[in-house]
């Protein structure tokens, strides 16, 4: 049977961070994709619920080209689910580890990139990692 969290339906694992489960999922009718970042908040230590509450203030309150758009946030009971663009180039540091060098052009164009999402966020003063949303497109993710 199908796994849902709200409209969202579960397809398959798509990675796990230091505090989270992220799953690969699409939109019970738009059949959007989407990344949802699974969260148990009984096993985070006090540091960790102080970055996770951040993460989520800091990405309801931006929305730009260059930073992962947060599409919908669900609770259930101690479990959180922050649902947010599927970035389907995955991860920038991957990227540079398989490909290693590229050409001036396209260390510029993601540079412009990384400056302009870096340029939103810096009043709140958060960036955590970078990915691809598509092949050439970055999103700063918080
Ligand atoms: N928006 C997304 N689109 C596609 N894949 C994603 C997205 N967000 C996370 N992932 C995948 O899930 C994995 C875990 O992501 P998560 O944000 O939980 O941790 P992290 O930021 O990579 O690491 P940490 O939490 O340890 O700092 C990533 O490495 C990536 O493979």
């Amino acid at each position: 049977m199908e796994r849902c969290v709200g409209s969202w339906i579960i397809e398959g694992e798509l990675g796990r961070g230091s505090f989270a489960v992220v799953w690969r999922a699409r939109h019970a009718t738009t059949g959007a994709p989407a990344a949802v970042k699974e969260i148990n908040t009984d096993k985070l230590n006090k540091k960790l619920q102080e970055s996770l509450a951040s993460e989520v203030a800091v990405l309801s309150q931006t929305k730009h080209r260059n930073i992962v758009g947060l599409l919908d946030l669900l609770k259930d009971g101690s479990r959180i689910y922050i649902v947010l663009e599927y970035c389907a180039g995955g991860d920038l540091g991957l990227y540079i580890r398989r490909y290693g060098r590229v050409s001036e052009a396209t260390a510029r164009y993601f540079l412009v990139q990384l400056a302009e999402g870096l340029k939103e966020l810096r009043r709140h003063n958060v960036i955590h990692v970078s990915r691809l949303y598509s092949h050439s497109h970055i999103r700063l993710c918080i």
